[in-house]
This record gives C-alpha cells, sequence and structure tokens, in this order.
C-alpha cells in the first residue's frame, strides 16, 4: 500500500460503544436540528472530497486498479454534485409542508413536520465505495440526523481515507466511521437505529434484516440483481453496443446496475455481437490485456468465483476470456448463445462477463424477464415506443431505462432503488433525505370546532351518530363491471354544479336589469316633471 494511504484498523467494540452513546447525546441536544448547521457538514464533506481528489484517485487505484477517469466521473464529481444539490435544497426539504387542503379537516390546520429519525447507520459496499457511502451520509445529514457509517472492508484504502478525513472535515460528535468486517457489523446491528440503510448483496442483506427485525430499526435494502437487456432488432446496433459495452466494463462490470445478460432475437445474435466486437475493438485499440482502462476484480474470491463461471458455461466465447490471476484481471468477455440454466444466468456476474441469450421473439424475452426475480435495472434499446411501452409495461424492476445505461443513477431527480428482490426504499438528492427523515403528522385543533364534532363525545346518541354520518365520506357511483372482469366507471352528472352556474347567472342578469329599468324609469319620471 502507498505511504499516502493510510492502513485500515478495525474499530474495537468499545470504541463502537462509545460511538453509539456520543451520537446519541449529541441527537438529543438538538445541535443538528438548525438546517444552517447541516449546510455547513453538508459543505464541508463537498470540500472533503475536492481538497483531496488525488488522494482518493490514488486509493481507488490501490483497491479496485480504477482508471483514474471512472474514478472521476463515476463517484467523486457525482458526490460532490450531490452535495451541491443538497446545500441548495434542504432549505425546501426541511420545511414543514401543508396537507393537501380537504375542507373538512381545513380547521385542524393539519401539516407534516420534517423532523430527523436520529442516529441512523449506513452499511456501504465495496464497488462504489465513495458515493455509496458518502452519498447516503449527504441524505443522513441534510435530514439533521447523526451518522454512522461503516464502509466495506473490501476497500480498505478508500474506506481508510474516508475514515481519516472524516473527522478533520467534519463534527466529530455528529458523524463517525466504523471500519470492520462481519463482527463489527454484527455488533453493530445490535442497537436501536432511527434508520439503517444497507446497500451490498441480497445474502448478506437478509441477514442485516433479520438483525434490524429484532431491534424494529427500519431498513432500507438496497441490493442487486440481474439486470437485463433486451435488444429490439431494430435499434442502432452501433450505439446500442457501445452503452453495452461501456455499462459492462465500468468498473470491470462490478456495478449493481450493470447490464447483466443482453436478450437478442436469434436472428440478430451475431450482427448483434460484432457491433460488440467493433466496440470492445474501438476502446481498447491495442487490447484488452493491457489497457489501463480497465479496473480489476476486487477480490481474489471473487475472480475465482467469475473464472468458475466462466469455465463452466455451456455458451461460446465470441471474444474475450482471457483471465490473469496475479492481476486479478478478467478481459472483456462476451459469450455467445447462452441458455437457460447456463452458469452465466444463475447469479448476478458482478465482472466483466455478458452472455448473451437468443430468444424467439420480445414476448419470450417478457417471459425470461418475467420468470426471475425483479432486476434493479432493466434496459430496452429500441427506437420504437410500442415495443419499449410493452416491455415495460408488462415487467418489473427497480428502474426502466430505454437506450442507455447506468445514467439513470446520477439523473437529479430520480428515485434510486429496487423492487422485491433487488431492494427496498429509495435514496440521491430529495429521495435519500425522505428516507431520513420522520414525517411527523401534526395538527393544532382550535376549540370551537366541537360546535360540529361534538357528536364524539359520550354519551353516544342516535342523533349524534346521524349528525356524524353527514361529515362521512360520499362515494361516486358504484363502478359497472362488465362479464370480462373491467369496470367502467360512471362520469360524475354535472347538471348540478351547471344548473347552479346558470341560476346565479340569470339572477344576476335579472338584478343587473332591473337596476337598469329602475334607472330608466327614474329618469323618464324626471322628463316628464320637467
Ligand atoms: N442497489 C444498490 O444500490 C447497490 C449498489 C452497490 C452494490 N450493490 C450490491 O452489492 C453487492 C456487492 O457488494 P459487496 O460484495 O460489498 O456486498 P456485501 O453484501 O458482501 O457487503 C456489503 C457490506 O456488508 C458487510 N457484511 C458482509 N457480510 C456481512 C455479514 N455476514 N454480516 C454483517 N455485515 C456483513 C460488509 O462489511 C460490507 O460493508 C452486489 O450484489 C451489488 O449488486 C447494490
Ligand atoms: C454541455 C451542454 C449541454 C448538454 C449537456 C448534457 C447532455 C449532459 C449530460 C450529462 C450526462 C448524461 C451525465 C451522466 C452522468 C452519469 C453518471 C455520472 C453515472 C453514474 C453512475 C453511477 C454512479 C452508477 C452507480 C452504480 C452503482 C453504485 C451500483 O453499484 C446542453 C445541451 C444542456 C447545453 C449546454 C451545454
Amino acid at each position: 500500500m502507498s505511504s499516502m494511504v493510510p492502513e485500515l484498523k478495525f474499530t474495537t467494540f468499545t470504541e463502537i460503544d462509545e460511538i453509539y452513546s456520543t451520537l446519541n447525546k449529541t441527537f438529543r441536544s438538538g445541535k443538528t436540528k438548525p438546517v444552517a448547521f447541516r449546510k455547513v457538514q453538508i459543505l464541508q464533506l463537498a470540500y472533503l472530497l475536492q481538497d483531496n481528489l488525488e488522494r482518493f484517485k490514488e486509493a481507488f487505484a490501490i483497491d479496485l486498479g480504477r482508471p483514474p477517469l471512472e474514478a472521476s466521473f463515476l463517484e467523486l464529481d457525482t458526490t460532490i454534485s450531490d452535495c451541491k444539490v443538497a446545500y441548495d435544497r434542504v432549505d425546501k426539504w426541511a420545511r414543514t409542508e401543508k396537507a393537501p387542503f380537504n375542507i373538512k379537516f381545513a380547521a385542524f390546520r393539519p401539516v407534516i413536520r420534517k423532523e430527523p429519525k436520529g442516529v441512523v447507520l449506513s452499511i456501504s459496499p465495496f464497488n462504489y465505495p465513495v458515493w455509496l457511502s458518502l452519498s447516503p451520509v449527504i441524505g443522513a445529514i441534510a435530514a439533521g440526523n447523526c451518522v454512522v457509517l461503516k464502509p466495506s472492508e473490501l476497500a480498505p484504502a478508500i474506506s481508510g481515507l474516508i475514515a481519516e478525513l472524516i473527522p478533520k472535515y467534519m463534527d466529530n460528535d455528529v458523524i463517525r466511521v466504523v471500519l470492520g468486517a462481519v463482527p463489527e457489523t454484527s455488533k453493530l446491528m445490535e442497537y436501536q437505529w432511527g434508520h439503517v440503510l444497507y446497500t451490498g448483496s441480497g445474502r448478506v442483506g437478509k441477514i442485516i434484516g433479520i438483525a434490524a427485525a429484532k431491534t424494529l430499526s427500519p431498513i432500507s435494502l438496497e441490493l442487486g440483481g440481474k439486470s437485463p437487456v433486451v435488444i429490439d432488432a431494430k435499434c442502432d446496433f452501433k450505439i446500442a453496443a457501445r452503452r453495452i459495452l461501456w455499462g459492462k466494463c465500468v468498473n470491470a462490470g462490478q456495478t449493481c446496475v450493470a447490464p447483466d445478460y443482453v436478450l437478442v432475437t436469434r436472428s440478430s445474435e451475431d450482427a448483434f455481437i460484432k457491433a460488440l466486437k467493433d466496440a470492445h475493438d474501438e476502446f481498447y485499440p491495442s487490447g484488452a490485456t493491457t489497457t489501463p482502462d480497465i479496473s480489476h476484480i476486487i477480490s481474489p474470491a471473487h475472480f475465482h468465483r467469475l473464472k468458475n463461471l466462466l469455465d463452466s458455461t455451456s455458451g461460446t466465447i465470441a471474444f474475450g476470456g482471457q483471465t490473469d490471476e496475479l492481476r486479478k484481471f478478467i478481459a472483456p468477455t462476451v459469450v455467445k448463445g447462452v441458455k437457460d440454466g447456463d452458469s452465466l444466468m444463475s447469479d448476478e456476474l458482478f465482472g466483466p462477463i455478458l452472455p448473451i441469450m437468443p430468444v424467439d421473439d420480445v414476448d419470450a424475452a417478457i417471459a425470461y424477464i418475467n420468470a426471475h426475480d425483479h432486476p434493479l435495472a432493466l434496459y430496452c434499446f429500441s427506437p420504437d415506443a410500442t415495443f419499449k411501452n410493452k416491455v415495460f409495461d408488462n415487467t418489473q424492476s427497480g428502474s426502466a431505462v430505454a437506450n442507455d445505461v447506468l445514467v439513470h443513477c446520477a439523473t437529479d431527480g430520480l428515485p434510486f432503488g429496487g423492487i422485491g428482490p433487488s431492494g427496498s426504499g429509495y435514496h440521491t438528492g430529495g429521495f435519500s433525505f425522505d428516507m431520513f427523515t420522520h414525517m411527523r403528522a401534526s395538527i393544532d385543533s382550535p376549540g370551537w370546532i366541537d360546535n360540529f364534532l361534538g357528536a364524539r363525545f359520550p354519551p353516544y346518541t342516535p342523533g349524534k351518530l346521524a349528525s356524524l354520518k353527514r361529515l362521512g365520506t360520499k362515494l361516486p357511483p358504484r363502478p359497472h363491471i362488465s362479464a370480462n372482469g373491467h369496470g367502467l366507471i360512471e362520469r360524475r352528472s354535472n347538471t348540478k354544479w351547471l344548473l347552479l352556474v346558470v341560476s346565479l347567472a340569470v339572477v344576476s342578469i335579472g338584478y343587473t336589469r332591473a337596476v337598469e329599468v329602475g334607472e330608466w324609469a327614474r329618469w323618464l319620471k324626471r322628463l316628464i316633471k320637467v
């Protein structure tokens, strides 16, 4: 490890106890409540990154062999941008919100107070060790919480750097980093938390979910899965191939929303693979095995997992396939003719291997997707709105992305999250703020309301019941259910309102006329007198 990168020293259990108790004390003191305090912390976090870009890039190279461009574009810039968005919008996010106007309840002056949940915990994975560690911290701080961050032990250079810099830039009584692996995370999960955000594999997600249930800590799970790509034979293969190959090769495929596999019609399989090969040769003109533009696999265990999957496939390697155990390197590899049940189709790949599964048509592609867990992302490349709608309307996934990959994660204003086995809960921007915020319902009831609501008090009488019934809800007309089971909602008749408007118009015109006639009559009278 470079001399600039600190050694990873795991946090002891005694220190974890102290951290939990200090942060709870801080939260109870109300220190994190003023929005101005939160904004200072958010800005400090942005400068933590901006002042140390070179150290972070170096740490990325150590942990993941990550090319500096990918480190900047995908993580450092994205996280700084998240800080700026939160800094600019937190005043608005944190503002007490009025409930939608409803004449029945208006007198209560109902509002939603945006309150922090308390001391929250974020457990992050190795693959995007800056963005997935610090972006949730931004949301948690913006929402006025105290935070414990547990970054991944598999990315020791980045996690160590974060642990070194957080105390230098941020309030140590409000945010702390716990370094460690399974024992330290298990210890953390013994406490009750205002909220737990877990980002990582579904396997560990289950363990964390069970632990959170024991203390009734609310939890969001950001998990993974196999994100499919559906290719329409009519799409521009050159554009589709470049984008898909980029999404597969970025961070050596170790991206939760990486395109996992491609579903393409049989007749287009070869043409699409040719487009992928052209993109590959354009990206890596002197070959993929020597390029500095591909990250390495995080650990020997993951390298061997991927190599075993590749060795056991029944598909044919169209290109790539080179591996180097010493460098934990796997070349971008496209495997053609992959069938359901293949080793490459069993689990999320999380590596630079792209299986191509030929299908008869788009219906077969949809059927395959629906027979498996809802993915974190579903990609569809097509110029045709009918094709895209067919794919998206008949499937479920965390996100539905047409004609690109990955960039939706960083698209301002969109929630990022899975569905079912790919996760629950949403983060980034205002969605992170909401995740770490308690929406505290609040009303202030005036005394005079009992003139209308006094009937709620015992002794209960038929008269009181009838008067409360008058306040009840009036439903629209009952829907007509047709033979095929579909319901038809009858349009509510507007005659009543029309009659009211017409009568008002008649009365006001009549009145004006009457006034005018009166004026004329007075004028005539005066004339006759003269
Ligand atoms: N949905 C998302 O936003 C998202 C983002 C990135 C990664 N992921 C998923 O994360 C996975 C890869 O990341 P990973 O390998 O670092 O995940 P992981 O589940 O192995 O580890 C994540 C975190 O959990 C901790 N952990 C591991 N085992 C534990 C245990 N038994 N008990 C308690 N804590 C434990 C680790 O220390 C780490 O901090 C992939 O499945 C990927 O799809 C999801
Ligand atoms: C330049 C001008 C203009 C155009 C601007 C445009 C078109 C800007 C487009 C920017 C885009 C598309 C940026 C995309 C960024 C995508 C990123 C950073 C993706 C990040 C993905 C991540 C972090 C994935 C993470 C996955 C994880 C964590 C899973 O494990 C105009 C046209 C506006 C005019 C002015 C000039």
